[in-house]
């Protein structure tokens, strides 16, 4: 049997719906065996973040030089990086590791408002980690962050996707979550000559407390089994949707998206 591996670099939820816990929870389900470098640990729930706590730089390294020393991943993906400290490091070792399949999720938010990502780390994530990326998954509000321009229309998600592709972006995805206003929620992937849309139908639902995250988990686990681009995506949409659509209802706030939904109404998993 090949046992197919993914590596999550990405920071500690405490209540299990987003960060690394989402993430291992989303490779398992895809039949992925999941590992993990924490650059933060988060005292968070349904209701919000209640603490974060980041570790020092270092000690990401040695968790990432303990699991590529030992049990190479086909894939990695990252997620909260918190620091440009962290950023530099993670960079230098996914340079070094010769890391091809990386998945870059610029956590920069958490939906309530705390950030996971100091203000001045951005140009670190732009200059540092996003050369090295074969795909970047922004949402609205980090693609305008990262790309300094307003995104209201479709055409604007298209400018930003190739102004990303231009800072080195191999792939970008940029995710609609954000998008107030259709009923349909269209994620655009542009692969640096063509785009793609990824429509499905809005779900009403407060329980979205990890999309991005289960999202980029999703895409990695399928791009590490050699699944193309496009593919993988439209996977890790339907993923989503079945996590949004099928919730468990948990928690008093926001809470998680139901990881297992995918496999439950597939019934198989390929
Ligand atoms: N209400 C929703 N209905 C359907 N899909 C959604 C909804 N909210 C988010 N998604 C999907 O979840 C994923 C994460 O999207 P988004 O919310 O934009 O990112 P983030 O969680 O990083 O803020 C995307 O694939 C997006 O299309
Ligand atoms: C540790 C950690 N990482 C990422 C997120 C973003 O979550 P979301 O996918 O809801 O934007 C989070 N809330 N906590």
């Amino acid at each position: 049997m090949t046992v197919i591996k993914a590596l999550t670099i990405a920071g500690s939820d405490s209540g299990g719906g987003a960060g690394i816990q989402a993430d291992l929870k989303t490779f398992q389900e895809l039949y992925v065996y999941g590992m993990s470098a924490i650059t933060a640990v988060t005292a968070q729930n349904t209701l919000g973040v209640q603490g974060v706590h980041p570790l020092p730089a270092r000690f990401v390294v040695e968790q990432i030089d303990s699991v590529f020393s030992d049990l190479r991943p086909d894939a990695v993906k990252t997620g909260m990086l918190y620091s440009s400290e962290i950023i530099a490091a993670v960079a230098e070792r996914i340079s070094r590791y010769r890391v091809d399949k990386l998945v870059i999720d610029p956590v920069m938010i958490a939906k309530g408002g705390t950030s996971l990502l100091k203000s001045e780390a951005v140009e670190a994530l732009i200059l540092h980690l996003l050369p090295l990326a074969l795909v970047v998954t922004p949402n609205i509000p980090e693609a305008e962050v990262m790309t300094r321009m307003e995104i209201r229309t479709i055409a604007d998600r298209r400018e930003a996707a190739r102004r990303l592709h231009d800072l080195g972006a191999a792939n970008v995805i940029i995710k609609g979550g954000h998008d107030a206003v259709n009923d349909m929620i269209t994620d655009i992937v542009y692969d640096g000559t063509s785009f793609t849309e990824l429509s499905e139908r809005r779900v009403d639902t407060v329980h979205s407390h990890g999309t991005g995250c289960t999202f980029a988990a999703a895409l990695t686990a399928q791009l590490a089994k050699g699944t193309e681009m496009r593919e993988a995506a439209s996977i890790a949409r339907e993923f989503v949707q079945a996590a949004l659509t099928d919730t468990l209802g948990i928690g008093s706030g926001h809470g998680p998206t139901n990881h297992w939904a995918y496999a439950k109404h597939k019934g198989v998993i390929v």
